[in-house]
């Protein structure tokens, strides 16, 4: 199964195209018709029988795309409507609207053009893809709408939209549509197309936020610019030179979308997730497993650190020991067996046992309490063991600049946004404002800003997830299809699984990135009516599946 693939920022698609154009090996008016043609065969894969389509063309290459689609759809026998602006484009765009023009006319991109007429059966949105830099206006803000849904209907019948590249107004950087404040019911216009049809490469905007929603079935179409993939290019044309700059690497895992040529994608994740099940026959005892601590906390808060632990074990880590309060070691007497207890009161009996050079692992915060969770950090930290941070501990973190000084490259912190906002309060203000510009500030953007001020890995919660190290290197998970998962606890099995990885030996960005993929698989394995002890319970299946 494909779970790794490279993910782009704008910049760097347009540099990727702009080296493969300036190597001389193809043009902008190839690449162009290579797009459209993507797009026609998708939306002919889709719909088998020629029926009406209204193609929208906007004002540079996403509208030349479109061009290109209308003339390829109309030799496939469609009846095609063009709706287009009165601009003069770039060369590229100029000669595939010149060439369409020799075929059909072209109306104005009006609403008020769009609902005379017959009804389509198809309407392709080739308005604006990765150069959109502001929030849309006048008529096409209003056509936009109108697809969207907000400004009356176009028939009896929802379109059925096929997006090039992306729905229009959406920031490829961020997934956010430009100009509507993000966590808000965006009912400025929030525009679903049925399919998209992307080049090359997903990008950011693709897999975050409103991106996926927005996106529909997103197909990735190879349109020839692999060669430009495999190593760092610099070219001069007529200004400075540019750098393909594909470091650090963004991954997505577990994609939500297909792609034409799956030969060409990398899957870390998965890979990863098969080396699981190849534990090393030969002299293999359960200390070369590694040994997780979980620290738990005071009487009736047990729960969350028991999730936590049960999660390590049942990812493979050798040995899993709870560390309560004394007060608390008497409820933790109950299954699994398989855990041991010690009883940790202080920073004294931390540091005692942390002298056992085999704990390899440590997670803490989960049901641990604030206080103590301040007091045990202040020890364990400097001990720079790999140690994953959660709940309770990203709270004393927020609260101690002194713990949050200590962090170091073999912690894994994992906020949700609440959390998040209160560590790394600017760095949340700003995503939290309303984006007019693109590209915009994005969660990619703030998760790699927090695990660059922090020194650590930073896993930023949520459906769409983003985890990101120190040094640039970054992956999303997107999981759209699993709003059950959102349920009290799953949070404590994550941080469970992630530090039993750790202890198996993963660095901290594999653990969490493939902590958040076996993560989702149990929760996509189980389905709906999940609650979080379910999860680790599901993680042999999903291991068993991924040998
Ligand atoms: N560069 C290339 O070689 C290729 C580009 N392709 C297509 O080209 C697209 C990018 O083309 P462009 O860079 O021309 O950009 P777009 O076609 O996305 O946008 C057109 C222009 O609209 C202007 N604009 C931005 N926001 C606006 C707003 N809110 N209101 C009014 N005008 C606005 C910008 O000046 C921008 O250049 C891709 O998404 C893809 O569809 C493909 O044909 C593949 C090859
Ligand atoms: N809508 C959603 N769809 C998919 N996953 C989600 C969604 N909302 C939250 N999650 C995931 O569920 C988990 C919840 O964690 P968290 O917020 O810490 O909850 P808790 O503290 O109750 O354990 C995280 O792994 C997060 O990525
Ligand atoms: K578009």
């Amino acid at each position: 199964m494909l779970t790794g693939t490279e993910v782009l920022t704008t910049t760097q698609m347009r540099a990727i195209e702009s080296a493969a154009m300036a190597s001389g090996k193809v043009t902008g008016l190839d690449l162009m018709e290579r797009a459209g043609s993507a797009v026609a065969g998708q939306i002919r894969l889709c719909w088998p029988k020629p029926g009406r389509v209204t193609v929208l063309c906007g004002p540079g290459n996403n509208g030349g795309d479109g061009y290109v689609v209308a003339r390829l759809l109309h030799r496939a026998g469609w009846r095609v409507r063009v709706l287009g602006m009165d601009n003069t484009p770039g060369p590229d765009a100029a000669e595939m609207k010149r060439r369409w023009g020799k075929i059909g006319g072209i109306g104005v991109l009006t609403v008020q053009e769009l609902r005379s007429g017959a009804k389509s059966d198809v309407y392709v949105d080739a308005i604006f893809g990765t150069g959109l830099t502001r929030p849309p206006e006048g008529d096409v803000e209003r056509i936009i709408r109108h697809l969207g849904g907000y400004g009356g209907d176009i028939g009896y019948y929802l379109p059925r939209l096929v997006a090039v590249d992306c729905p229009s107004g959406l920031c490829l950087d961020s997934g956010v549509m430009l100009g509507s404040r993000r966590g808000q019911d965006s009912t400025w216009y929030k525009l679903r197309a049925s399919l998209t049809v992307a080049f090359d490469s997903p990008k950011i905007g693709h897999l975050l936020e409103q991106g996926p929603e927005c996106c529909g079935t997103l197909a990735i179409a190879d349109i020839g610019l692999h060669q430009q993939r495999v190593s760092e290019v610099r070219i001069r044309k007529d200004g400075p030179p540019v750098t393909v700059v594909r470091r650090p690497y963004v991954e997505a895992i577990w994609p939500p979308f297909s792609v034409s040529d799956s030969r060409r994608y990398s899957d870390t994740t998965e890979r990863q997730a098969a080396w699981l099940q190849k534990r090393d026959a030969s002299g293999s005892h359960k200390y070369s497993h590694g040994h997780a601590l979980v620290v738990s906390g005071g009487p009736a808060k047990g729960g969350a650190a028991r999730l936590s632990a049960r999660a390590a074990l049942r990812i493979g880590a050798g040995l899993v020991t709870i560390a309560p309060h004394a007060d608390a070691l008497a409820e933790h007497a109950g299954q699994p067996d398989a855990l041991m207890r010690r009883a940790i009161d202080d920073a004294d009996a931390l540091r005692d046992l942390l002298t056992d050079a085999r704990i390899n692992a440590i997670c803490i915060g989960p049901g641990c309490g604030v206080d103590r969770a301040t007091a045990l950090l202040a020890e364990a930290l400097p001990a720079r063991r790999p140690i994953v941070l959660d709940a309770d501990a990203l709270t004393a973190l927020s609260r101690n600049p002194d713990l949050m000084a200590a962090l170091h490259d073999n912690c894994v912190l994992t906020p949700h946004m609440g959390e998040f906002a209160r560590l790394f309060p600017d760095l949340a203000e700003r995503l939290d404002a309303t984006p007019l510009q693109g590209p915009a500030y994005s969660k990619l953007d703030a998760a790699r800003g927090a695990a660059v001020r922090c020194g650590a890995v930073v896993l930023l919660k949520g459906p769409d997830t983003v985890i990101a190290a120190p040094d640039g290197r970054a992956r999303i998970h997107s999981a759209l299809d699993l709003p059950w998962l959102a349920t009290a606890g799953a949070g404590d099995v994550l941080a469970g699984i992630i530090t039993g990885l750790l202890a198996r030996g993963l660095p901290p960005l594999d653990a969490a990135g493939l902590g958040a993929l076996i993560h989702a698989k149990a929760a996509r394995a189980f389905g709906p009516g999940l609650i979080a002890d379910d999860l680790p319970e599901m993680i042999p299946q999903i291991l068993r599946e991924t040998a």
